[in-house]
């Protein structure tokens, strides 16, 4: 399954190339406002952070919410005291775009990252076009040089990779490259099982001094006391966010820990 997300995410940007070349999105990339420098909004503090996602469908899920108003919904995550917004720009299983991340940059002044399946440096200056100040980069889906490349041009960028990782194996992969924000995935993107307790037995293996983002399966303010008593710096919420009550509420309920 993540083989076959990534497969589309890069027929899709390449449709994309097509009529907007790279040297013209880099041409965008270079000219945007420059990227908030993310680490410092999501250093460790008393205080749990929440990354809040925007987020109308999943693979695993399926609908979600409709969401015609992504900047609108991300203004109350900003609201509530979220210290970045997560966007998912993936069009054909999230049923995200690239005019969400936009919407969502124009009207919020926290870090926004772009949620998607990243493996060529197109999508990444088209991040940086966009908007973006963090993207996101799947250890699973890239090799280790790739991977590694990847990251050095999204920080040349000025922007802040967001690296996400599903086992101990991954997790050694991203500490190689010198990661500072590292996220542990409870959700296996190739099965999409759930494990509750995998951020728990890797948080030790995350090298001291980066900042630890536990990802998916934050329903209630318990399950993020669960990931900050196992060391989570921030949480990434999306499910919860988008199709419980108020979010500002939730928010404030989830930064309590
Ligand atoms: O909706 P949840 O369970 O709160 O999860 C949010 C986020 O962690 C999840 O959307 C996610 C984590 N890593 C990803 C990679 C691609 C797409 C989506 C994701």
């Amino acid at each position: 399954m993540l083989a076959e997300l990534v497969a589309g995410a890069l027929e899709d940007a390449s449709r994309r190339q097509e009529s907007a070349p790279q040297a013209e999105v880099e041409r965008r990339a270079l000219a945007a406002a420059p990227a908030l420098d993310a680490l410092s909004f999501l250093a460790p503090a008393e205080r749990i952070k929440v990354i809040a996602e925007v987020k109308r469908a999943s693979p695993s899920r399926g609908d979600l919410a409709d969401i015609a108003d992504p900047a609108g919904l991300a203004a109350r995550y900003a609201q509530g005291g979220a210290s970045a917004i997560s966007v998912l720009t993936e069009g054909r299983r999230f049923k995200g775009s690239l005019a969400d991340l936009e919407a969502v940059r124009a009207v919020v002044d926290v870090p926004v990252l772009r949620k998607d399946f990243i493996a060529t440096e197109y999508q990444v200056l088209e991040a940086r076009a966009s908007g973006a100040d963090l993207v996101l980069l799947i250890v699973a889906a890239l090799d280790q040089e790739t991977l590694a490349r990847l990251h050095t041009f999204i920080l040349e960028l000025g922007m802040t990779p967001l690296v996400e990782t599903h086992d101990a194996t991954e997790v050694s992969r991203a500490a190689d490259l010198g990661a500072r924000l590292v996220g542990v995935n409870a959700r296996n993107l190739s099965t999409f099982e759930l494990d509750r307790d995998l951020f728990g037995r890797l948080a030790d293996r995350i090298p001291e001094g980066t900042i630890r983002v536990a990802e998916s399966a934050v329903k209630t303010p318990a399950d993020v006391a669960h990931y900050r008593s196992a060391g989570a710096d921030v949480v990434l919420v999306g499910e919860a966010l988008v199709t419980g009550g108020d979010p500002v509420t939730a928010i404030e309920e989830f930064t309590v820990s």
